[in-house]
């Protein structure tokens, strides 16, 4: 098993927002979880990734008990996300805001900062390499060296995406990536998930976009209240009368 969740809750007071969800993100696929507001589902984000401690339950990571880790030690093992609101700083080029990814991957302290140490020096060209590798991989070349509140919004996402992959993960949390983004750049972001995917990352999304979804998704789970409501391929998930039912009709669905 790759990544599982067993019996994952949590509690915000009275509120029950993630209720026993026992769920298996597989290898090499791209996973999504779906739902309606408020289901849930950035909080079930929020409990792997270690932002959250869980009221109960348990995440394993390659055999590993990461339930109660730290979101650093977590991220060390492999684990990025991205959050629905791009954390980026505006004010920085993109080329500067991506170097920040693999300082997680290297040693040097502030000692080594203050007297520019060789090791200080070898670790940001490391950095720098890295961070031209992402960038060029999410197709954000020609914007490099651009600040980042001037860039579209899907040059945003893109940014988003390649500061979680500068980390080097071998899964990757995509929170609402192509929200507020037009048909044909969801379609550009699709393309950059399928090719993660062919380069050996494990993507998991949550998203409304359900055409998209549909489309793309090797595997779905469904959150409705907290609760898995479905598990299974888009095919269905599309068939299924609780899922359906969930999405009021359905249409949202269709
Ligand atoms: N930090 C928090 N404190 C209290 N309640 C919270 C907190 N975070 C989320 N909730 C509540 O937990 C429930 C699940 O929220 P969550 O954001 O995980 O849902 P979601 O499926 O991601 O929704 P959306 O699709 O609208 O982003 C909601 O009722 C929400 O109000």
């Amino acid at each position: 098993m790759f990544l599982v969740t067993q019996q994952l809750t949590k509690k915000f007071g009275g509120l029950v927002a993630v209720n026993e969800v026992d769920f298996s993100i597989e290898k090499g696929k791209i996973n999504a979880i779906i739902g309606p507001n408020g289901a849930g589902k950035s909080t079930f984000f929020n409990l792997i990734s270690g932002f959250h401690p869980p009221s109960a339950g348990k995440v394993i990571f390659k055999g590993i008990d990461i339930t109660n880790m730290p979101s650093n030690k977590i991220a060390e093992l492999g684990i990025a996300r991205t959050f629905q609101t791009t954390n980026l700083f505006e004010q920085a080029t993109v080329l500067d805001n991506v170097i920040v990814g693999h300082r997680l991957r290297t040693k040097s302290n502030l000692l080594d900062a203050i007297f520019r140490t060789k090791r200080l020096k070898l670790e940001e060209e490391q950095c720098r390499e890295k961070a031209m590798e992402v960038i060029e991989f999410t197709g954000l070349k020609k914007v490099t060296g651009k600040l980042v509140g001037s860039l579209t919004q899907e040059e945003k996402k893109r940014t988003a995406f390649a500061l979680a992959l500068a980390t080097d993960p071998e899964i990757l949390f995509l929170d609402e990536p192509a929200a507020g983004v037009n048909p044909d750049e969801t379609e550009g972001l699709a393309e950059l998930m399928k090719k993660m995917v062919q380069k050996g990352i494990t993507v998991c999304l949550i998203e409304h976009k359900m055409q998209m979804i549909m489309k793309l998704a090797d595997k779905i789970m469904v959150l409705n209240y907290g609760e898995k409501i479905a598990e299974g391929t888009p095919e269905e998930i599309r068939n299924n009368p609780t899922v359906i039912k969930a999405y009021l009709g359905g249409s949202a669905i269709a």
